[in-house]
């Protein structure tokens, strides 16, 4: 689809130059820009948008987008340049939302997990070709599966994706919808059926500045959606959430919430509880997932489900069948020939770590606990040794190694972590595929391995630049020999 100069000031509500042609693109990085497109010139934290519209115009830029004037260069000056941006996007792609059913899930913790139960309940009820899921680990259209780059992408990428589900046949999306994404208006024009809240911690202050404008920021989702909506009972702010906005459910264990858990127990490698419902009755669930926090993101998908009229047939089967998610407490199949257990999971905060090695303390039994992980650099120091302690008292052999390390030096990273491990359980080794097998040749029969930090991710960021690394891979290749 193209846009003539009309449309184009109607979208934007601004005046717009006279244009060569049709605009055929939108884009907020330089780099992309195509011949005919218009490139929206933003003020970024670190760089200001207008640096680059000499390289947009020579890419071939028919329009400039921008909050001023940019002298020598045919600039529609608008309110917003975020808004602007998703608003040309949306109208280029079609407005694809309005043709889908579109599921945003957003919270804090928990987001991709309870987003990809409820992509395996839509695909049991409607098809895989008929569902697709935009998520931090994934994009899936029908059967074709990309890895993600961003959770919530910027405008052009979110539309584009939305288009290629409608135009590929896709009936039903599942959209993980962070806060930088409200926030930074990328899924601005964006219509939801249903929206899931999992929790609020505390987390991306930098962008909000106080938990308050946080929470303000996700329940605009809640704000946005006509149809049914579920927040957790459990979670404070997912209380007040459904307090606040009209119609919305909460599910949990508290008394009082509309799909309530109860009878939780391990049963083998996963969980079984009931979810109490308010439409069905009582539903016995079992799941391939463990701990508590994945029971409360499975009932929270499922009560969506069961809103949006899929039968609790339908999701008791899904439910029970459902994938590993990438890299959230994903097993690693080849370990289990050797009889022990290794688990890749995203934990990246002393929050998460304590959650999974509590959860693979339980599965190792009798069995020792080692944990291989390490902090990011270029965010957050505080969290480093309060990391170092949670590995030390709950792993029984804890080895700190590199995550993304960006443009920080990981030995002085692993020193900070260091600073607040035990070292009689814990020593250093930075190289991250050394360090997975120093654990593995020690791993013996009954143990569990936690590989923690970097999940489903492919990359390692480091001050050289960009190295490619998988977790399960390096895993599989050093157990296998290849
Ligand atoms: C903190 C944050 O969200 N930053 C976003 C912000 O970056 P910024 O303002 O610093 O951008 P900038 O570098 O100053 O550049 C300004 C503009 O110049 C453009 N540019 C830059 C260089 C160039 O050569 N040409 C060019 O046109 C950039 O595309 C940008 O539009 O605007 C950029 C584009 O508009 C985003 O890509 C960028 O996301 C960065 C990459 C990022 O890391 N975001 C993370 C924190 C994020 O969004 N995370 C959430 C998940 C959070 C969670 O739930 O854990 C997510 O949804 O992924
Ligand atoms: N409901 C939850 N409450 C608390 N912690 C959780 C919850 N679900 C998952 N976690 C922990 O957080 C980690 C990340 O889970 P998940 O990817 O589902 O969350 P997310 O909100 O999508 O985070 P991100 O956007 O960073 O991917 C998991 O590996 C697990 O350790």
């Amino acid at each position: 689809m193209s846009l003539d100069q009309e449309t184009v000031a109607r979208v934007l509500g601004v005046d717009v130059p006279p244009l060569p042609g049709p605009v055929v693109a939108v884009t907020h990085d330089s780099r992309a820009v195509v011949p005919g497109g218009a490139f929206v010139a933003i003020n970024g934290f670190t760089s200001r948008g207008a640096d680059f519209v000499p390289q947009a115009l020579e890419r071939g830029a028919i329009l400039i987008v921008a909050e001023e004037a940019i002298d020598g260069a045919p600039t529609a000056v608008v309110p917003s340049d975020r808004v602007a941006l998703a608003a040309l996007a949306t109208e280029l792609a079609g407005h694809p939302s309005y043709d889908l059913t579109v599921y945003g899930v957003t919270g804090t913790n928990g987001k991709t997990t309870s987003s990809y139960v409820l992509h395996a309940i839509l695909s049991a009820a409607y098809g895989e070709a008929a569902t697709g899921l935009m998520t931090t680990a994934e994009i899936i259209v029908g059967s074709d599966h990309q890895v993600a780059v961003r959770t919530t992408g910027e405008a052009p990428v979110v539309q584009a994706n939305l288009a290629r589900m409608r135009d590929g046949g896709v009936q039903h999306v599942v959209l993980e919808t962070s806060s930088h994404g409200i926030h930074l208006h990328r899924v601005d024009g964006t219509r939801y059926a249903a929206a899931l809240f999992t929790n609020l911690t505390r987390d991306h202050l930098d962008l909000h500045g106080t938990m308050e404008e946080y929470y303000r920021t996700k329940r605009k989702l809640f704000e946005w959606t006509q149809g049914p909506k579920l927040s957790n009972a459990d979670d404070e702010w997912g209380a007040r959430l459904a307090g606040e906005i009209e119609g919305t459910l909460t599910f949990g264990v508290s008394t009082g919430a509309d799909y309530r858990i109860e009878r939780e127990r391990r049963d083998g490698t996963g969980t079984v509880f009931d979810l109490v419902t308010p439409g069905h009755g009582t539903v016995s669930l079992r799941i391939p997932l463990l701990g508590d926090y994945n029971v409360h993101n499975v009932a929270g998908a499922a009560g969506i489900a069961l809103e949006m009229g899929m039968s609790p047939d339908v999701l008791t089967r899904a439910v029970r069948d459902m994938a590993q998610v990438p890299g959230r407490f994903e097993r690693v199949p080849a370990a289990v020939e050797r009889g022990f257990e290794v688990v890749v999971d995203y934990a990246h905060t002393d929050i998460g770590l304590r959650a999974v090695l509590e959860v693979a303390r339980e599965v190792a039994g009798d069995g020792r606990l080692l944990c291989v992980y390490g902090a990011a650099g270029a965010r957050d120091r505080d969290k480093r040794p309060k990391m170092g302690a949670v590995a030390s008292e709950l792993a029984d052999v804890a080895i700190i190694t590199t995550d993304d390390a960006y443009h920080e030096d990981p030995q002085e990273i692993a020193d900070e972590v260091m600073a607040g491990a035990d070292p009689s359980n814990t020593r250093i080794v930075l190289d991250r595929r050394a360090a997975i097998d120093a654990a593995l040749h020690d791993a013996q029969r009954g143990d569990v391995v936690v590989v923690a930090g970097k999940g489903h991710e492919r990359v390692q960021h480091l001050a050289d630049g960009d190295v490619p690394f998988h977790d399960v891979t390096v895993v599989t290749e050093l157990l296998t020999g290849r």
